[in-house]
């Protein structure tokens, strides 16, 4: 790594994940010398052990419980089967797939420099990476986050979202410890494939970020596929926890007992900064250990930037790539462009989906307008008619939120985030032409919806403006009675 050593990199960036890959990217396209470490494999969590596996297993699950739904469609399988390992190679050939696009030597190719080590910081402008020391002007963290594992008495073997891709097996009895996205997508795909599954959730409901009526819906949903949910109830400890074999028993608050052959810890993630040496850069962390930025992505070292898991902004590989973007065009061109949170979409990628984007809660001089999906068109011609369609306007009529529960709920996502960002009012939405049946017509119809009802408040008042107004005019000017 000798040739690393010589020169002072414009940029250096650690981490080879979403974020990482994007910035160093971005920066290399801006005319900088970028040296990009990755202690592991880049692609990070998204490819190896995230997005890609677990859509993969999710769509191998879609088909089995596809089959089990067609026949009151009057579509008839006989026997299904499912070859676990057959599905392992399915997800494994979805990653081979993905993989060279993050490959080093992809990278090496546009002109970034690819080093295998852990990065710590040493002094401003000066890191180490394995034994090499390399100077930099400018720096990008982007190191992610690992699963959090909470001290559960006699949890001793478990897996997470980045061992569970080791499974030879499917486990016959799931304990899914956390009801978040990791735990609804996995549990549920699960089930569809032939676990039993049950899913302890701390809080009162599954999802606790999405509103209560999409929540249950999910949670519905999962029962059907023989989820067993636990909501409102902690895990106090564990007994036996041998993996594959039987006599494991998981202990809740209330004296609930589970059995179970596997456990996954699904309960959120903490940022990795363990040994980065942030101290010597004076780099500041928040109480949950993350990297914190400003809206420009700047820590509080002026030359170092993060972006992605690592800070305290929603952990997507859609944020972690555009923050990424964002953190490495500004510390090379010396701007302050600033990131938008308040279009940020996110998607929980069960059956059906629920995906939500912007402000959701009913705020004060909000309204809300929600179709729901059993008479859209689609869902009924689909026989999904589970879900909603729900826009949130503020006062101008803009619109500044939306859920929706839905087949492929995350593709309607994406035009209701563009209406946010430059925000669009409902009418326009409603002036715009959908494509019939689809089940965009859900937030379209919404739209419309609440332009009529907006219509009608207006003419409605300039009705009784006007009436009001007559009256007092022809009682300033009638003739008098006496
Ligand atoms: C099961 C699961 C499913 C998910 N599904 C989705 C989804 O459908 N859609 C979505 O948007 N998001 C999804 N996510 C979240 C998404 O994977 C992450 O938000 C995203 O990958 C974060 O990217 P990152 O670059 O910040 O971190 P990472 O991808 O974790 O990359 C960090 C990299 O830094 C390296 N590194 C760490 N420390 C050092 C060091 N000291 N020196 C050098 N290198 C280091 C690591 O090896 C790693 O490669 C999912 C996550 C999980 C767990
Ligand atoms: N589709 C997607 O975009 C997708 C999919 C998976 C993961 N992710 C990302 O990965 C991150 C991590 O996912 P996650 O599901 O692990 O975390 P999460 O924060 O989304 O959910 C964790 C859940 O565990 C619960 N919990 C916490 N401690 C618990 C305990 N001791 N016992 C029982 N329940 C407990 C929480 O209340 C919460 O509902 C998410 O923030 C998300 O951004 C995204």
């Amino acid at each position: 790594m000798k040739n690393v050593e010589t020169k002072v990199w414009d940029l250096l960036v650690v981490g080879g994940g979403s974020a990482g890959i994007v910035a160093a990217k971005t920066a290399v396209k801006l005319g900088a010398s970028v040296l990009l470490a990755e202690h592991e494999r880049p692609g990070g969590d998204c490819l190896w052990t995230g997005c890609v596996p677990s859509k993969s297993l999710l769509a191998a699950a879609h088909h089995r419980a596809g089959i089990r739904k067609s026949a009151a469609l009057g579509v008839h399988a006989e026997s299904v089967t499912v070859d676990f390992a057959a599905v392992r190679r399915h997800i494994d050939t979805a990653i081979r797939t993905i993989e060279p696009v993050d490959a080093p030597e992809t990278l090496q190719a546009e002109g970034i420099h690819v080093v295998k080590g852990a990065v710590t910081f040493i002094s401003d402008g000066k890191a180490a990476i394995g034994g090499d020391r390399v100077a930099y002007r400018q720096a990008v963290i982007a190191t992610g986050a690992s699963p959090i594992v909470p001290g559960i008495p006699g949890l001793r073997d478990f897996v997470t979202s980045e061992t569970i891709w080791d499974l030879r097996d499917l486990p016959s009895r799931l304990l899914v410890l956390g009801g978040g996205s990791v735990g609804c997508e996995l549990g549920q795909a699960f089930a569809r494939l032939g676990s039993s599954v049950t899913l302890v959730e701390a809080t009162d409901q599954i999802l606790p970020a999405e509103s209560p009526d999409a929540a249950a819906i999910i949670a519905d949903s999962l029962r059907q596929d023989g989820v067993n949910i636990l909501t409102g109830r902690a895990l106090t400890e564990v007994t036996g926890n041998n993996p594959g074999v039987p006599g494991n028993t998981a202990v809740l608050a209330d004296g609930t007992r589970v059995e179970f052959d596997q456990l996954l810890i699904a309960v959120g993630r903490r940022a990795r900064t363990a040994k980065l040496g942030l101290e010597h850069v004076g780099v500041a962390v928040d109480e949950q250990g993350r990297i914190v930025v400003d809206r420009s992505m700047r820590t509080s070292n002026p030359r170092i930037w993060a972006a992605g898991d690592v800070t305290p902004l929603p952990q997507f590989t859609h944020t972690a790539g555009a923050f990424a973007s964002i953190a490495a065009s500004n510390a090379i061109l010396g701007l302050r462009r600033k990131a938008t949170t308040s279009a940020i979409p996110r998607v929980t990628f069960t059956d059906p989906e629920v995906a939500s984007v912007g402000n959701t809660s009913a705020a004060h001089g909000t309204r809300q307008q929600t179709i729901t999906h059993d008479h859209l068109d689609r869902a009924v011609t689909e026989d999904e008619r589970r879900g909603f369609s729900r826009l949130h306007f503020d006062r101008k009529g803009r619109i500044v939120g939306a859920t929706v529960v839905s087949p492929r709920a995350g593709e309607t996502i994406g035009e209701l985030t563009l209406a946010i960002r430059l925000g669009l009012r409902g009418r326009e939405l409603a002036g715009t032409i959908h494509p019939y049946p689809t089940f965009s017509d859900g937030a379209w119809n919404a739209a419309i919806a609440d332009t009529r009802e907006q219509l009608n408040a207006r003419s409605a008042r300039r009705v009784i403006r006007g009436l009001t107004s007559a009256r007092s005019m022809w009682l300033r000017l009638r003739p008098h009675r006496h």
